[in-house]
């Protein structure tokens, strides 16, 4: 028997439609009680650490999901699946992927369409979701997100679309598995990752998002409100208006750490360009440029590695790896 723990969040996964089309809460799990429509080898043990939409899930919410998985991993369970809402699953499975030294498998799965609406795929995300925990290559492979049959790496999956039951995808390099009708094939393996067990999740890290004829203001709120730290989204391979420079420098002046990614879904921020406000000017100045994440999970690393002390050369080195 595959001992698999379930742990419930909330979002539309467990949500319901009420007559004139909205979705809220549901007071009852509609996932509860499902083991009938799995493998007879899989034993669910399902537990509602809370039911929050996930515009409400906090850091300290992210790490009492990451207690939990580490007591399931002394526990003896085979795998954990994390149910979540969709707007900051990504967040989340990311966080628990930095945070957790896993040795078992875990996989985060929600839902687009509620317990009750036409077409809903909660059920069978759930479903698949258990299915691929159960699988013995799971648990070689970093955080998952199983939704609609494909598998990805927490570390660069990200929503796309508001509604499309779709909308889970990886832009730059693509799902790392799939689920078909008979099995979980993985197609990559998963990229060696440092984990850090911080303890707490303290720290107002702001994120921005750089626009035409942007200029300090942001940037100068940021430093009169002594924030911990900043991740800026800039343009295309990393740049920023020329007008935005003095205050970016007042920040890195105070010892703020700024770390930047792009706001292009695709790619990876660089040090390319050699004009004003380029990222190469960026970068001598002391902006951490960092690899492929999206600025919502550039911003959970810098939270991760400010909790774990890190400060100096060793917050580059593990913002920029
Ligand atoms: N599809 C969803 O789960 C979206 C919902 N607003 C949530 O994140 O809780």
């Amino acid at each position: 028997m595959k001992k698999i723990l379930v742990i419930h969040t909330g979002g539309t996964i467990s949500m319901k439609q009420e007559t004139d089309g909205t979705v809220t809460l549901s007071a009852e799990n509609p996932l509860l009680g499902k083991e009938d429509l799995l493998p007879s080898d899989i034993q669910l043990f399902e537990e509602e650490i809370f039911n929050l939409p996930s515009p409400h899930i906090r850091l300290e919410d992210m790490l009492a999901v990451k207690r939990r998985i580490d007591r399931a991993q002394e526990e003896g369970f085979y795998g954990v699946v994390v149910t979540h809402g969709t707007d900051t699953l990504e967040e989340t499975a990311y966080f628990l992927d930095v945070t957790l030294e896993k040795r078992i498998s875990v996989v985060l799965t929600g839902a687009m369409r509620s317990s009750n609406e036409i077409g809903s795929d909660g059920l069978y995300n759930f479903i698949r979701a258990v299915i691929t925990a159960a699988n013995a290559d799971s648990a070689n492979q970093g955080v998952l997100v199983v939704f609609n049959d494909e598998i990805h790496s927490a570390q660069f999956v990200t929503k796309t679309h508001t509604t499309n039951v779709n909308t889970f995808r990886t832009p730059t390099f693509g799902p790392v598995g799939l689920i078909s009708k008979n099995g979980v094939y993985f197609v990559k393996e998963a990229v060696e990752r440092q984990t850090y067990a911080i303890e707490t999740v303290a720290g107002t890290v702001p994120l921005l998002k750089a626009y035409a004829g942007m200029d300090g203001t942001m940037f100068e709120m940021c430093l009169a409100k002594k924030v911990d730290g900043l991740v800026i989204e800039a343009f295309g391979a990393g740049n920023l208006p020329p007008s935005t420079l003095p205050a970016v420098q007042a920040l890195i002046d105070s010892g703020i750490p700024i770390a930047l990614v792009s706001r292009c879904s695709n790619g990876m921020a660089e040090d390319i360009y050699d004009y004003q406000g380029g990222g190469v000017g960026l970068k001598k100045m002391g902006v951490m440029f960092v690899k492929g994440l999206t600025g919502q999970k550039a911003r959970i690393r810098l939270i991760i590695g400010i909790n774990a002390g890190l400060s100096g050369e060793a917050l580059i080195d593990f913002m920029t790896v």
